[in-house]
């Protein structure tokens, strides 16, 4: 996710934007649904892992970000590797 906010918009209107975006992030961690959250180093940017059950759930929860108007967006649909030593406990 890359975050492109207008130099110009009013400070308080970016202040509550980023803090509800905080707030909607967090409360999807702590659902278990965005799994990773990581700062692309020097990047107003994020690389984040879901796990959702299918593309609508996927599409409902990028759409509802409130800074979701102001970011570019790739997705990348990502499955379990058979070499990864997780997959081997869960019995894959
Ligand atoms: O800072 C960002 O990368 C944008 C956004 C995504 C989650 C969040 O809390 O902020």
């Amino acid at each position: 996710m890359d975050v492109d906010l207008p130099r110009d918009l009013d400070p308080e209107v970016r202040a509550d934007l980023v803090a509800r975006e905080k707030a909607y992030c967090q409360g999807l961690q702590k659902a278990g649904t965005w799994v990773h959250i990581w700062r692309c180093v020097g990047q107003y940017a994020n690389l984040s892992v879901f796990d959702v059950e299918d593309n609508e759930e996927l599409h409902r929860v990028l759409w509802n970000l409130p800074l979701f108007p102001y970011m570019t967006i790739d997705v990348t649909p990502l499955a379990r590797h058979p070499s990864d030593l997780a997959a081997d406990d869960a019995g894959a």
